[in-house]
């Protein structure tokens, strides 16, 4: 009891102190693209190479005890974290691409985001059916684009058995919508 407790504590300082360091770390940029927009800028993450390792360990201690296949990372900011997270966790990476981007044969699937609209893109060769695959991105903001992203795995009869993000916008209320597809909804720092 006393040794869970301590374990416990300590998971939640942990998660605390992450959190805390990006915070830290992420740069509010002001109208960017577009008026009336708080930009997350992830960029300073990137140049802490210790806050990275971070990042990815706190990813696989959350993950621990779901089945996980393959890492599907969206365009761009997905590729980052997503990368290294499949390579850690020895598993394959997928991309998930802005339309045109993709060389062999793909399915498609449009999506509405924060500032804009695309259309998304994954071989059709990325999943085999079946495999249970986690959705990775750097941002949830409306939750278009991990949307299109979960359609996509679903077309090529994946099973969609997570998402992992380093930020969240919950005052966008995606979580909802992501729920109803999977439980395990990880993200690193929230934004009330
Ligand atoms: O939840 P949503 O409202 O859909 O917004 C989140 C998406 O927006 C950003 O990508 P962006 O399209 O700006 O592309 P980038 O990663 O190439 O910068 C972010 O990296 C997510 O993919
Ligand atoms: N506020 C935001 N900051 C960074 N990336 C985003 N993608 C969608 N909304 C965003």
């Amino acid at each position: 009891m006393k040794k869970l407790s301590v374990k416990l504590r300590h998971t939640l300082h942990f998660d605390f102190m992450i959190s805390k360091e990006l915070d830290f770390a992420i740069r509010d940029i002001a109208d960017f693209p577009k008026p009336g927009i708080i930009f997350k800028d992830i960029t300073p993450i990137l140049k802490d190479a210790k806050l990275c390792t971070a990042v990815i360990d706190e990813f696989v201690k959350q993950l621990e005890g779901i089945e996980i296949d393959v890492v599907a990372g969206i365009e761009s900011r997905g590729f980052l974290f997503g990368l290294m997270l499949a390579n850690r966790l020895q598993i394959p990476f997928v991309p998930i691409r802005k339309k045109g981007k993709l060389p062999f044969t793909t399915v498609e699937e449009p999506c509405e985001l924060e500032y804009g609209s695309a259309i998304l893109e994954l071989h059709e060769d990325a999943i085999i059916p079946g495999q249970r695959v986690l959705i990775h991105d750097d941002l949830l903001a409306t939750g278009g684009t991990v949307s299109a992203a979960t359609r996509l795995v679903q077309k090529l009869d994946g099973v969609v058995a997570g998402y992992a993000f380093v930020i969240s916008l919950d005052f966008l209320n995606a979580n909802d919508k992501l729920k109803q597809v999977s439980q395990n909804i990880i993200s690193l720092v929230s934004y009330k």
